[in-house]
């Protein structure tokens, strides 16, 4: 799909972002394999986490969703199905790798695949540890890309030391371990997303956290249990740089994350001198969130890279936007593992970027972005990749003249209403 944009004359109001995609895919996933009810508030409806609904439902899971609610009849690890079907992940990379640490559990065979998009991103981070668990995987490139093929139920606690901060490998792995006799463990290089290790203990399970391991003792069991999802903190992060970077805006998003793992944004837009308020803390014993409203601000050009990363990975595409608005310059680094995300995002985000006239460098792990005075609308594409399209609608409302955005349809992965949200925006500030 096609969508035109225009630069706008501020963004003003209030917002509740849609749930968080990595809570909501856990919360489908652990209560499928939970004995016992567990039901949903706040879930995200988008794409991705609804590929994960219709793959449980294809191992006989019975899942009634209404728009942010869902009602999960677990069927515990034993009691998934053999699929008579190939299970299809959609775009989604969180389900594919975390479904193949639970099926490393059953011994059943099952296929997975995606679209486009999933046919190039490497499995074999996940895929080659479980091997070494028990499992039986195949696929194209020696289980490196869908169509991937597994067998499980043979399984043996092990330590993994990652090379890569993942949380989709980390996940993986501790959930190859659910039903082993020993322990399962991952270290990673640096702390990645711990929703699975909070998710786990909400289900009953025990997880032990020493630095960057993760540990879990083979032979625990899932109960159902109620699970209510913050707003997706990646979501806000679009909005939060456009209440930063467009001028005459304010913005309050309600109820957003705010696990510690996943806040590198927050650090990273304080730092650059986004005037920020956060008020209305709670929720700390399992995932907590706040309201977070942000004005019109004069940012300044940092250095970012090292043990943030992980903490803001996804939100790169539109740091990179607020980059170009803030003085002197920016360097992003040590963030290699954006080649191999829905796009190659250090490319779409540069190669896009440099369309609407932005002084934006590919470097080999991540990009350096000067200031530009005024971007110029462009004919930009989407690449089929939702953080890059919503990144460039951003840039559009902040463009002189009109932007065009092929493939804007790639939003509803992760934000099905971000363009009527935006327009809400805009709506507000005329009214105001
Ligand atoms: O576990 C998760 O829910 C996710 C982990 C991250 O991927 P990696 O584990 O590949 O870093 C992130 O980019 C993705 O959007 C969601
Ligand atoms: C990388 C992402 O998701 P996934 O890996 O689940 O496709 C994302 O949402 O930016």
């Amino acid at each position: 799909m096609l969508k035109t944009l225009r630069p706008v004359s501020g963004l003003r109001g209030t917002l509740n972002v849609p749930g968080d995609k990595s809570i909501s895919h856990r919360a489908v996933m652990f209560g499928s394999i939970a004995e016992g009810t567990t039901t949903v508030n706040g879930f995200l409806p988008g794409d991705d986490c609804l590929s994960t609904i219709e793959c449980f439902r294809k191992m006989g899971v019975s899942i009634e969703q209404k728009d942010d609610t869902v009602k999960i009849e677990g069927k515990g690890l034993d009691g998934l199905n053999e699929p008579t079907d190939i299970l299809d992940v959609g775009n989604s990379g969180t389900t594919i790798r975390l479904m193949l640490g639970i099926l490393a559990n059953t011994p059943f065979h099952s296929c997975l695949t995606g679209d486009s998009s999933i046919a190039k991103r490497p499995m074999k981070r996940v895929t080659g540890p479980l091997r070494e668990t028990g499992a039986a995987i195949d696929g194209r490139d020696d289980g490196n890309f869908v169509p991937l093929s597994i067998r499980g139920g043979k399984t043996k606690g092990f330590h993994y030391t990652s090379p890569v901060a993942s949380a989709q490998v980390k996940s993986a792995m501790l959930l190859s371990g659910l039903k082993t006799e020993g322990t399962t463990s991952v270290t990673e290089p640096h702390t990645s997303r711990d929703h699975t290790e909070r998710m786990l203990k909400a289900f009953g399970c025990e997880v032990e956290v020493s630095g960057k391991t993760a540990s879990l003792k083979g032979g625990q069991t899932l109960k159902g249990t109620h699970i209510e999802v913050p707003g997706d903190i990646s979501s806000a992060a679009f909005f939060l740089v456009a209440g930063a970077i467009i001028p005459n805006s304010e913005i309050t998003l309600k109820k957003v994350g705010m696990n510690p793992t996943r806040t590198g944004i927050i650090d990273v837009l304080k730092q650059m001198g986004a005037d920020l308020t956060i008020s209305g803390l709670s929720g700390e014993e399992s995932e907590p969130y706040a309201d977070i409203t942000v004005r019109t601000s004069k940012l300044n050009g940092i250095e970012i890279g090292g043990e943030i990363i992980p903490r803001l990975i996804d939100e790169i595409p539109i740091i990179a936007l607020a980059a170009t608005q803030a003085s002197g310059t920016t360097v992003i680094m040590d963030a290699a593992e954006l080649k191999v995300k829905e796009s190659n995002r250090i490319d779409t985000v540069v190669n896009e970027l440099k369309k609407f006239g932005a002084d934006i460098t590919a470097t080999a792990d991540g990009m350096i972005i000067k200031k530009t005075e005024l971007l110029q609308g462009a004919e930009t594409d989407s690449h089929g990749d939702h953080r890059i399209g919503m990144m460039l609608a951003i840039a559009a409302c902040l463009s002189a003249g009109e932007t065009t955005l092929l493939n804007s349809q790639a939003v509803t992965v992760s934000y099905p209403n971000f363009f009527e949200q935006l327009e809400q925006l805009q709506k507000e500030n005329i009214e105001v």
